[in-house]
């Protein structure tokens, strides 16, 4: 796992420089606005959406006369449950974050919201999303004038808002949004407004609610529930929300694009107890498990998941093939990310620590394992060995999604391409290189189906599933510009 304190910053466009290669979290964005208890709220939202992210915390609150600011590497529990810490974000307004990296590394200075002070006031930005022009940006703005202050992608938007020649606040980050290519769910504040906006593919999910009448803008539903919250809906595609003293305004500042939010989101990230499109996120993995059981049936005695993730998707697929589902794996939830050092030695033994065999449901056994994903294989062959050694007599392999192909460009840090196992290996030598009698993924139609469409439309696919696919909905300009994306900065620095 990242390692947090001292750690050289990369400087890379993509990937956080952590070294342990699976597919993390993305980030968590939240904001509320005219509530006395603003800071507090935030707190809690983001603690609600510290699952989207564990390597840094913030929140940005304006009291009227000035802008507020606590930035902290760690989780939101460790960082912002003391009262002194609320008691410094004053005023009836915040937003915040909870980072995981996937441009610029784990450090302080590349921990959200970030702020800068425009002319015409502050400008805190909140930023869930990866652009994929955030390099050549950076280079242009840089040829212009403009000083860095991180090696985050995001800081690209507070410069191009600051030298935009448009007028008001607003027309600046549109005009700034225009430019920017990539994935993105912000949260903003100034001294007047409080701006949350998707990408015109809603590749990143936002929602606005409210509590006790004031508006709230939240990543996932799970963080309006923490509060008390109501959702009132989720933002579309391509919409920008303007919350002021005098109400809210919706804009559609974009051309038409099409709806194509991340698929991923349904299989892993976002937690079973959000809401998307009306639809919880827990019954969409049990359909996922009962698609999977209906594809990939396997002649057993057992189904047991891969917890947490694999879970939902596990007691989908015992519905469907009428096995029994069994706690078969106990995890240890005091193993921490931050705790698993970064050396492959010491990741395997991370997953042991992480996992322990329940004998007792797998001795005799033919067991089904279930899994959401396989990213680099770690994790499947640890657990494979460890079932087979609390005594399964045969082990079957079932992953609640396709094989995961490509690497994501859109807020999700994942290993290049080349340490994703099933872009190097067949099914066949995946099954045996985790040592299992069947492996099989479900289908991406079998994917499409469990999240209520017929089938993938090749032709316009509905949603992103570019890491299973390889088809990205928009362009990778820093992929394929003739700069050297590698580049590395010039500073290693601590936090
Ligand atoms: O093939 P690998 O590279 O080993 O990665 C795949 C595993 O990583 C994720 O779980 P993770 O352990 O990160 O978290 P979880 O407890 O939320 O499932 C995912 O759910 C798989 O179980
Ligand atoms: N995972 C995310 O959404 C990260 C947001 C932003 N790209 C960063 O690295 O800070
Ligand atoms: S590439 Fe995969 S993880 Fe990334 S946004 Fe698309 S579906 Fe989601
Ligand atoms: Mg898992």
């Amino acid at each position: 796992m990242t390692e947090i304190t001292g750690e050289a910053d990369h400087g890379l466009p993509f990937g956080s420089g952590d070294d342990d290669d699976r597919f993390h979290e993305e980030c968590g964005v939240f904001g509320v606005f005219a509530h006395p208890e603003a800071a507090a709220l935030t707190a809690l939202g983001l603690h609600a959406l510290q699952h989207r992210g564990q390597e840094a915390a913030g929140i940005v609150s304006f009291d009227g006369q000035q802008f507020h600011v606590e930035r902290h590497i760690g989780l939101v529990g460790d960082n912002f449950a003391k009262p002194s810490v609320i008691d410094r974000l004053k005023g009836n307004r915040a937003i915040g974050h909870t980072r995981y990296a996937t441009t610029g590394g784990a450090i302080l200075r590349n921990v959200q919201p970030m702020f800068a002070e425009f002319h015409g006031g502050g400008f805190a930005v909140a930023h869930n999303g990866n652009l994929t022009n955030a390099l050549t940006l950076q280079r242009q703005l840089q040829k212009r004038g403009s000083i860095f202050q991180s090696t985050s992608d995001t800081e690209a938007v507070i410069h191009l808002t600051a030298t935009s020649d448009k007028g008001p606040l607003v027309d600046r980050f549109i005009d700034a949004l225009r430019q920017i290519e990539g994935a993105y769910a912000f949260v903003t504040l100034s001294e007047k407004k409080m701006i949350g906006v998707r990408d015109p593919h809603g590749v990143r999910p936002l929602v606005l609610g409210h509590v006790d009448g004031a508006f709230v803008l939240a990543s996932e539903t799970c963080a309006l529930d923490i509060i008390g919250g109501r959702v009132i809906r989720e933002l579309e595609p391509g919409e920008m929300v303007i919350i002021t003293e005098e109400g809210i305004e919706s804009l559609k500042p974009f051309g038409p694009a099409r709806s194509r939010f991340c698929i991923f989101e349904f299989v892993y990230f976002a937690r079973p107890d959000s809401l998307i499109a009306g639809t919880s996120i827990y019954s969409v993995r049990k359909r996922i498990g009962r698609e999977l059981a209906r594809e990939n049936p396997a002649a057993a005695d057992v189904v047991i998941p891969v917890p947490d993730s694999g879970t939902p998707a596990a007691m989908g697929f015992a519905e469907a093939s009428g096995l029994p589902f069994d706690l078969g794996i106990i995890r240890n939830h005091y193993v921490g990310r931050t705790f698993i050092q970064p050396t492959d030695s010491i990741r395997h033994m991370g997953v042991k620590l992480k996992h322990n065999p329940n004998r007792a449901v797998i001795e005799g056994k033919r067991v089904v394992l279930v899994d959401d994903s396989i990213v680099r294989g770690t994790t499947s062959q640890k657990i494979v060995q460890m079932v087979r050694d609390a005594g399964a007599t045969e082990v079957h392999m079932r992953i609640a999604s396709p094989p995961t192909t490509d690497p994501c460009f859109y807020g999700v840090d994942t290993p290049e391409k080349s340490k994703l196992i099933a872009s190097r290996m067949s099914v066949e030598e995946l099954a045996r290189f985790i040592n299992v009698d069947s492996l099989s993924f479900l289908t991406i139609d079998g994917l499409y189906r469990a999240v209520g469409e017929a089938r993938r439309n090749n032709e316009m696919p509905q949603y992103c599933d570019a890491c299973f696919t390889g088809e990205y909905p928009t362009r990778l300009t820093d992929r394929s510009g003739s700069d050297n994306v590698r580049q590395l900065n010039l500073i290693a620095e601590a936090s």
